[in-house]
């Protein structure tokens, strides 16, 4: 999908980032240095890239990231921001009667978005007629009727009629019973100045609503003028980039939407009418980063910021007391992205530190990375609820957040199952008091200390992790 590049060589630099709780100059540039490379790949305009990536770096550097939160989610958070507030939200598009006039070069979409945009509002409920104006290049009358009915929507258009201001006027009375008219216009090789002048033309004659500009995901460098030219002749409220079905990028897109001051309406993925996404910007930067579902992620570093150093306020006495969450289990994973962590949250816990830690075998930490590397982008896409109460988390959620984190099944799975078996050992704890956890634990020490007990090792499989 649009700029893949990003996604796969940006992870890969974040991954490099898990360990870290701190950011210094040398990761914020190499993570900069990824995004500038696959934005320019993806045909975004070089000033573009420049004024991002500058954003993206003055924050890593001056913000602080929240307690609980690694560097990888801070800075995840910090680009997810500055490229959902680039692309913007979704055009606005109201569910009601509206004029919307297209506009955009010979062979960008015009004629197919209007009839995927025609079929999209049907199937709102509402009743699209197409007027079609392009009286330039033989056959589009042809071609734009055909759509209309396999669409299934009303159509005007007059094939013996070389007046495409006539032919806008007399379409809207022709149709005046349908409640959004969408009016396709003629394209040219480039932008000349017959195109502005006809479309300006058409553009008074039907006093649009909406003036949405069509563009080829593949335009590239190109965006910028055209996207320049056709904001000073008519303005430009949305964009629609159409064909992302291809190995186009889309980036010239996002410039268009920088330079128009515009948003993103639609995107074209294939030839037939059912082909039409309705532009999200969440879902569209998450899947674009491969990061699961940011959004969930953006909010939960949102919430540590606003309540202070979670880090702080959380007391690991608190799971020998209540209920011990996801949350807990993620506070664990983040201290043990510290040094030696379990080591320093026994030692938070009366009564369970002292030897135990001598007893790890060395290369435990190094499996359980691993597998903490993975339980975190699990955890990335759960709810808050899914987090609070995993117990509650069934085969639906299970589907829903593999398929968000790109992790399988089975992993959240052992994820589940590893709270499970923390939580039950962490019970046994609850009941005693002090006297007898110390007994507890000269027993455990005198049996070599196998380990956390209950608890189980750090290595792969029975341990807390
Ligand atoms: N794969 C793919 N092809 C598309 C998409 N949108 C349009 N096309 C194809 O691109 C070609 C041009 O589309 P048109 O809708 O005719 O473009 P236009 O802007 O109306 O062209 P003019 O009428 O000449 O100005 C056609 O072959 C369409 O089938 C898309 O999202 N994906």
């Amino acid at each position: 999908m649009v700029l893949d590049d990003l996604g796969s060589s940006l992870r890969g630099t974040l991954d490099r980032l898990q360990g870290k709780t701190r950011l210094d100059e040398e990761d914020v540039e190499e993570v900069v240095r990824e995004i500038q490379r696959s934005l320019i790949q993806a045909d975004v305009e070089i000033d573009l890239v420049m004024e991002l990536s500058d954003e993206i770096e003055r924050r890593a550097l001056e913000e602080e990231p929240p307690g609980g939160t690694t560097a990888r989610d801070f800075v995840l958070r910090i680009v997810y921001e500055e490229m959902v507030d680039l692309v913007g939200d979704s055009t606005e598009l109201p569910l009601e009667s509206q004029t919307i006039l297209l506009a955009g070069l010979q062979g960008s979409g015009k004629t197919t978005t209007a009839a995927k945009m025609a079929w999209w509002f049907s199937k709102k409920g509402l009743r699209p007629a197409i007027i079609q104006t392009d009286t330039f290049r033989p056959g589009a009358y042809d071609q734009a009727e055909e759509m209309a009915s396999r669409a299934e929507v009303s159509f005007y258009g007059d094939p013996d009629n070389d007046d495409p201001v006539e032919i806008a006027r007399e379409g809207l009375a022709a149709t005046e019973e349908a409640d959004v008219h969408i009016v396709d216009t003629a394209g040219r090789h480039a932008l000349e100045e017959g195109l502005i002048d006809e479309i300006e033309a058409i553009d008074a004659t039907v006093d649009p609503d909406r003036r949405l500009l069509v563009m080829d995901a593949a335009i590239g460098q190109g965006a910028k003028d055209q996207a320049q030219r056709f904001e000073e002749a008519i303005g430009v409220d949305g964009v629609v980039i159409t064909k992302l079905d291809g190995t186009a990028k889309g980036g010239g897109a996002l410039t268009a939407v920088n330079e128009t001051d515009s948003s993103i309406a639609f995107l074209g993925t294939g030839e037939t009418v059912q082909d039409v996404e309705r532009f999200e910007p969440n879902g569209f930067i998450s899947r674009l980063l491969g990061m699961g579902d940011l959004k969930q992620l953006a909010e939960r570093v949102e919430r540590a910021m606003e309540t202070g150093d979670e880090e702080e306020d959380w007391d690991p006495e608190d799971i020998m007391s209540g209920q011990f969450t996801l949350k807990d289990m993620r506070h664990q994973m983040n201290a043990m992205n510290k040094m030696g962590p379990l080591d320093q949250v026994l030692d938070m816990i009366p009564g369970l530190g002292g030897g135990i830690k001598d007893q790890l075998p060395d290369d435990a930490m190094d499996v359980t990375q691993d597998r903490m590397r993975s339980f975190e982008v699990v955890m990335d896409s759960m709810t808050e609820k899914e987090l609070e109460n995993p117990r509650s988390v069934g085969a639906n959620q299970v589907r829903r957040v593999a398929r968000g984190s790109g992790q399988p099944e089975e992993r959240v799975q052992e994820l589940l199952e590893q709270h499970r078996m923390m939580e039950r050992t962490l019970k046994q704890f609850q009941g005693m008091g002090d006297a007898d956890m110390q007994r507890m634990m000269k027993r455990m020490e005198g049996e070599g200390g196998g380990g956390m007990g209950g608890m189980g090792g750090m290595g792969g499989g029975g341990g807390p992790f």
